[in-house]
């Protein structure tokens, strides 16, 4: 389809505003032709006196015999004519920018709520900083494009076919001459426009790879500081620079000779006009002021043309930006929001995974997933890196979709679940949480409406985060940074724990981060585990084990499978992979058991 066709049935909402602002540019375009009809009548007036146009009854003439009148009635419609041009012009510039203006809002924010809805695996694939270029600058050209490309593109239009009707009606051959031009600058218009698109379809994948390496960079700053790989990343921003430099580059030489060769074709009208023109006139075959009129008008004609290029220029650069918004904004959503609706406060947290198998790509991540875990239980993970720990809580939480087997929360399959229904039920403390730039108190109570300050302070209470956050400069009101980077790691964790706990999900998933905690984190942890994990079913992605002794079943995972369960000591007892990593943490080694790593 093409990006106009999709703006305009996406833009249904506002047909009437398009109609109204459609109809402000032709009135005003036929008042700011009258003008040059004007001129022509007054030079009527002063060469023929009581005969002119104005004398005469017949053709709509007024029958206005004395020329001083005549002159008065000349000044009376100049200056009708002027204001009505003027406040036309006022209309249409107020109803295309407030037009574009609301569509652009409503691009943005549809497009920004479509590309929330899309999966996990659609971002795998994507650069973050080429979806903020089309969600900002892409959506931003569209009101370039509706502020002054749409009403040039009708006055051009209007003002052929207006003065074409002015010419055929005074001295049609003539007409035919200066408008022979015409279907040349057209054709020649298109000829370009085409050349033009792909052109500019490459400027926008060049902008997109701009902001992508910007955004990159300027995320991993500290890593670029680390490394000294300032010129190193340098140097990849002025390739990435260099590539839209070039890509416009190309558009620039078709863009820039459009203007050239319409003008060209001008010359030849209005060449065309003055001399033939001019010839009518001396043999008397067309009156003066019809002369000057049609002088004027090929002007008023032709000229406009010339602004075709710069139209098709802004048209072609919007509509390659529009065709990405539109492209954004219709990428299917492969894991749908719809689905039944389960009540989080009937929710009960038994959770069931049957014969469950999941791969990212061709090598099966998760194979045979069989697990039971009853409401209100703790049970927790461990097993090597990369093993499928948060791979199983991320087919959960149905950021992905098992490939294979089903996952069943209180009995009922999830994925016929809605979606956000289900992720309400459950509480996730990611290893590495978002957090607002907002403070530490906005950061708790994130995404929720009407929670008091006692709530937040519980809520950290229990998240073992209220030492930290009492000796921070403004305490619950200290802002944090953007992703909470004015906070240490561990800090950040017990906020987004605080988070989760203050949501009161009937299941909380704890994905740790790491083993490298101090003896008095780990201390906390345990503790706030003991707080938390109570009258809700509690998942534990564990890397230290001694915070998760007291959990009611541990599973242990290899490449995708789970290899031992049980509780603690019988695990112990077993003296597998589990007891092995124990001793290791503990500082008991054995010679002779395979440790994990
Ligand atoms: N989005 C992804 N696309 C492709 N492969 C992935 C993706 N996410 C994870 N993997 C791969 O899947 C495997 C399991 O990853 P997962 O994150 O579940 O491991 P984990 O047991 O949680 O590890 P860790 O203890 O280090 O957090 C790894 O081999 C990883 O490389």
């Amino acid at each position: 389809m093409h990006p106009l066709k999709k703006l305009f049935s996406y833009a249904g909402a506002y047909r009437r505003d398009f109609r109204f602002a459609t109809l402000y540019s032709i009135v005003n375009k036929f008042f700011d032709i009258l003008p040059e009809v004007l001129i022509g009548v007054a030079v009527d007036i002063v060469v023929n006196g009581d005969k002119s146009f104005l004398a005469k009854q017949v053709l709509g003439g007024f029958g206005i015999t004395d020329t001083w009148h005549q002159l008065i009635l000349l000044g009376v419609l100049n200056v009708m004519i002027w204001g009505g041009e003027s406040f036309f012009e006022y209309l249409l510039s107020v109803k295309w920018r407030n037009l574009a203006q609301n569509l652009q809002h409503d691009l943005r924010l549809d497009t920004y709520r479509h590309v929330q809805k899309l999966e996990m695996a659609y971002f795998e694939n994507q650069r973050t900083g080429n979806l903020m270029s089309i969600l900002n600058e892409d959506i931003n050209q569209m009101e370039r494009f509706l502020n002054g490309g749409a009403n040039q593109i009708i006055q051009v239009v209007c003002s052929s076919i207006m003065v074409s009707a002015v010419f055929f009606a005074l001295q049609p051959s003539l007409a035919l001459i200066s408008l022979l031009p015409v279907p040349a600058i057209l054709i020649g218009a298109f000829w370009f426009q085409k050349r033009l698109a792909p052109r500019y379809a490459e400027v926008r994948v060049a902008a997109g790879d701009v902001s992508a390496r910007l955004n990159n960079n300027l995320l991993g700053l500290a890593t670029i500081k680390a490394f000294a790989t300032e010129g190193f990343e340098a140097r990849h921003i002025e390739e990435a620079s260099d590539g839209y430099r070039k890509a416009n580059a190309r558009a620039i030489r078709v863009s820039s000779a459009i203007t050239p060769v319409i003008r060209m074709a001008i010359l030849a009208g209005f060449t065309a006009t003055l001399v033939y023109g001019g010839w009518l006139t001396l043999h008397g075959e067309l009156a003066v002021g019809a002369y000057s009129v049609l002088v004027f008008l090929t002007q008023r004609l032709l000229w406009p043309l010339t602004g075709l290029a710069e139209v098709a220029d802004m048209y072609q650069r919007s509509m390659a930006a529009i065709d990405r918004a539109m492209d954004l904004l219709n990428t299917p959503i492969n894991i749908p929001y719809e689905g039944r609706h389960f009540p989080v406060e009937a929710a009960k947290g038994e959770l069931r995974f049957e014969q469950v198998g999941f791969s990212y790509g061709e090598t099966p991540t998760l194979t045979e997933i069989d697990l039971q875990i009853p409401a209100g239980k703790t049970v927790a993970f461990v097993g090597s890196t990369g093993s499928g720990k948060s791979t199983l809580v991320k087919l959960l939480l149905r950021f992905y979709t098992a490939n294979a087997g089903q996952i069943l929360l209180d009995g009922q399959r999830i994925d016929e679940l809605n979606l956000q229904d289900l992720r309400r039920a459950i509480g996730y403390v990611a290893q590495d949480s978002f957090l607002t730039d907002g403070t530490v108190a906005d950061n708790i109570g994130y995404g929720m409406d009407d929670v008091s300050d006692a709530d937040i302070a519980a809520a950290a209470r229990a998240a073992e985060a209220t030492e930290f956050i009492e000796k921070l400069p403004l305490g619950f009101a200290t802002r944090i940074g953007e992703r909470g980077q004015k906070l240490s790691g561990g800090q950040r964790q017990r906020l987004a724990l605080a988070r989760a706990i203050l949501k009161n999900p009937p299941i909380l998933i704890l994905d740790e981060a790491t083993s490298a905690v101090d003896n008095e984190t780990e201390a906390a942890i345990q503790r706030s585990l003991d707080v938390v994990s109570r009258n809700r079913t509690t998942i534990v992605i564990a890397h230290r084990l001694s915070t998760i002794r007291q959990a009611d079943c541990i599973y242990v995972m290899e490449n995708g499978r789970i290899t031992e369960s049980g509780r603690h000591e019988a695990l112990l007892a077993q003296n597998g992979a589990y007891a092995a990593l124990w001793r290791l943490q503990t500082g008991e080694r054995s010679a002779n058991t395979a440790i994990p790593a």
